[in-house]
This record gives structure tokens, C-alpha cells and sequence, in this order.
């Protein structure tokens, strides 16, 4: 059973203070994760208060690329660093999580179609090691450097490693409708598309309309949840909003 999981820059990291890990709320995944029992985990995190803003400084989106090394080094260095900060807590916590670059092992062509080398990620898996990867700055054709964002890894690992669950754990319990109620199963994007939102804070790769198309796209189902409902999904629970496309 191979699952591909997501915890959201907006989980681990306090959004609004910039660069700066919630420690609580990281140990609290850490925790849980450490305590499921999935035989292959793929892990993947989001920017939150760390790559957006280095992102927004130097302008460059997942359209908008740059060929300035300096400012490209700079979002990657504070994804780096956060990578390690959640890698190093995993560790500690008895998880043998090791990191995957996405800068290091991926690019894009000129119509920006995604090419990420999955080999270290299935073999750490296959060698029972737990691969983190992360929203990052990507190598493009014709761009210079573009970002990608955890959800595109998170599609890219589902589809690449066959995974048989998948789950995206933000801040909030689910994808909200117009009247503020999770709903439970989305299967068309027009259906929703009123209710979608950015994020509320600082924010390159457009909050939950982004996330609903990306899994709309994945071809198996995936569930959106909050941070009480991880145990529930790693336990194989129904939780959250269901997206399958
Ligand atoms: N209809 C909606 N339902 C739920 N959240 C919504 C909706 N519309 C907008 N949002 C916003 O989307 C945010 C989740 O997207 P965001 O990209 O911030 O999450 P994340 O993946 O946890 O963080 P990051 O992108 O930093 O990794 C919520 O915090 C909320 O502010
Ligand atoms: C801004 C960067 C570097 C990556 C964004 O990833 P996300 O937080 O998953 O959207």
C-alpha cells in the first residue's frame, strides 16, 4: 500500500510570520505520522511562510520564471531549509525520512510539461526509507526557473508511483462550499469553482482552486483534510473532502 501525503506550508509553518516553522503543529503531524502504520509513505510539504515570499520578492510563479541565480537560490535555500527542519523532526522521531530535491532531479520543457526522475524516491520507498519532498524552483526551458508546487509533486508521485491512497493536509477540514460546509465529494471543477478561493496569506500557486484542479487531474481519488483528521486518513479512513475527477 503506497501513500503519497501532503502536509501544507500553511499546516507546519505560521503563514503570516515569514520564515518560521509552527512547532507545535509540526510536532503534531510528526507525531501521528510516526505512530501510523503504512508500509510506504511518500511525503511532500508546502512553502507556507518560507518559499512564497522569497517567490513574491524575486517574481517568479508557475508561469513567471526568472534567470537571476541569486533570487532562484534563495527560494530553494529557504525550501531547503525547511525541508530539513521536517525531515530532521521526522528523524527524531524514530521515521526514517530521508530528502529528495525536486530542483535536483526535475525541469520542465518550453509548454511546461513536468519531467521529475522518480528513481531515489522509489527506491528509497522499496529500501523502506520515507522520501520528503517539496515545493520547490524548477529548471524550464525557455524561463530561466519556474516554481512547483507541492500539490503538482504530490499528482506527479501518485501517477508515477502507482500510489493507492492520497492526501492533502492544509489547514482547514476539507474544501468549504458557498455556505462554509466541507463538502464531501467533488467530481467537476465547475461545480465548485464559485466556492474556490486563494489562500488568505502570501501565495504563488493560488490556494484551493489550485489544489481541486491539480487532484481533479490525478485520475484516482484523493482527500483534502485538516490536521485532526490525519491520523484518520493514515489509519485508511474517509476524511475530509473526497476529489475524484
Ligand atoms: N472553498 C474553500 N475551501 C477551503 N479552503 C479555501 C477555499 N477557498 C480558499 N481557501 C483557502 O485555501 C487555503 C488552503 O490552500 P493553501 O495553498 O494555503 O494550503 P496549503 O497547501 O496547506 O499551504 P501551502 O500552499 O503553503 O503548502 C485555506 O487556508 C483557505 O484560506
Ligand atoms: C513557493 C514555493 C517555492 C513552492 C510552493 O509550494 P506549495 O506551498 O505547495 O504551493
Amino acid at each position: 500500500m503506497t501513500v503519497v501525503l501532503k502536509l501544507g506550508g500553511s499546516v507546519i509553518t505560521d503563514k503570516e510570520t515569514p520564515e518560521t516553522v509552527d512547532d507545535d503543529a509540526l510536532d503534531r503531524a510528526v507525531g501521528t505520522i510516526a505512530d501510523a502504520d503504512v508500509s510506504s509513505l511518500a511525503l511532500v510539504h508546502g512553502a507556507g511562510s518560507f518559499g512564497h515570499h522569497h517567490a513574491e520578492k524575486h517574481g517568479v510563479t508557475p508561469t513567471e520564471g526568472s534567470h537571476d541565480a541569486e533570487g532562484v537560490w534563495a527560494i530553494h535555500d529557504s525550501m531547503r531549509r525547511l525541508n530539513d527542519e521536517v525531515v530532521g523532526r521526522l528523524q527524531a522521531a524514530g521515521v526514517p525520512a530521508l530528502p529528495v530535491h525536486p530542483l535536483s532531479v526535475g525541469a520542465r520543457d518550453a509548454e511546461s510539461t513536468l519531467s521529475l526522475a522518480l528513481d531515489s524516491t522509489a527506491t528509497m520507498l522499496a529500501e523502506g526509507f520515507v522520501p520528503v519532498l517539496h515545493g520547490d524552483v524548477i529548471a524550464q526551458a525557455g524561463a530561466g526557473a519556474t516554481i512547483i508546487s507541492g500539490d503538482e509533486i504530490v499528482a506527479h508521485l501518485a501517477r508515477g508511483l502507482d500510489a493507492d491512497r492520497v492526501g492533502l493536509c492544509s489547514t482547514v477540514d476539507g474544501v468549504y462550499d458557498a455556505h462554509g460546509d466541507v463538502i464531501p465529494e467533488i467530481t467537476e471543477f465547475a461545480d465548485v469553482a464559485d466556492a474556490l478561493g486563494e489562500s488568505e496569506a502570501t501565495d504563488v500557486t493560488g490556494g484551493m482552486a489550485a489544489k481541486v484542479r491539480a487532484l481533479l487531474e490525478l485520475g484516482a481519488p484523493a482527500s483534502v483534510f485538516g490536521p485532526d483528521a490525519l491520523a484518520g486518513f493514515l489509519a485508511g479512513r474517509s476524511v475530509g473532502t473526497v476529489v475524484d475527477g
